[in-house]
């Protein structure tokens, strides 16, 4: 999978440690920082990261930052995308087949290692189950 990954200063270091766990599964991923703990605001790099979603459509994006939250609530402001602060695993596989998330996001300062890494393996074996999801999916882009 290709996959656009970006955080803040809270996020840095599983920032960096998620590129590296995908590279080692194989993955293509495109890192739009920061590079440095130098403090930043998370909604610049929600944006750079929803961008380059919106217009790769073979993409899926993730961003992280201390809960996660701030990073959600800056790419959900982007029609079209559908991210998704995920806290374990099941919510991952959830998100991507109920609700055709586009977008993983997740906090440095909630989830260690072990779980960040059974989060990215649910989202990437999940699959959008479309059926009864696929209106309900629908009326969120007319919002
Ligand atoms: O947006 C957030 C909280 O909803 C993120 O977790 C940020 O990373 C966090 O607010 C950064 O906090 P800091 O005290 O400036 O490091």
């Amino acid at each position: 999978m290709k996959f656009y990954i970006g955080t803040d200063h809270a996020g840095l270091e599983l920032k960096n440690w998620t590129v590296e766990l995908l590279q080692s599964k194989g993955h293509e991923v495109h890192d739009f920082g920061p590079y440095t703990t130098d403090r930043v605001d998370y909604p610049d790099y929600a944006h750079k990261v929803a961008t380059a979603v919106l217009e790769d459509e073979n993409s899926q994006g993730i961003l992280i930052c201390g809960s996660g939250i701030g990073m959600s609530m800056a790419a959900n402001r982007h029609h079209g995308i559908r991210a998704a602060l995920c806290h374990d695993a099941y919510t991952a596989t959830v998100a991507r087949g109920h609700n055709d998330a586009n977008i993983l996001c997740f906090g440095e300062r909630i989830v260690g290692k072990g779980v960040a890494e059974s989060i990215i393996d649910a989202w990437i074996a999940g699959s959008f189950e479309g059926g009864r999801h696929i209106a309900r999916v629908a009326k969120i882009e007319t919002l």
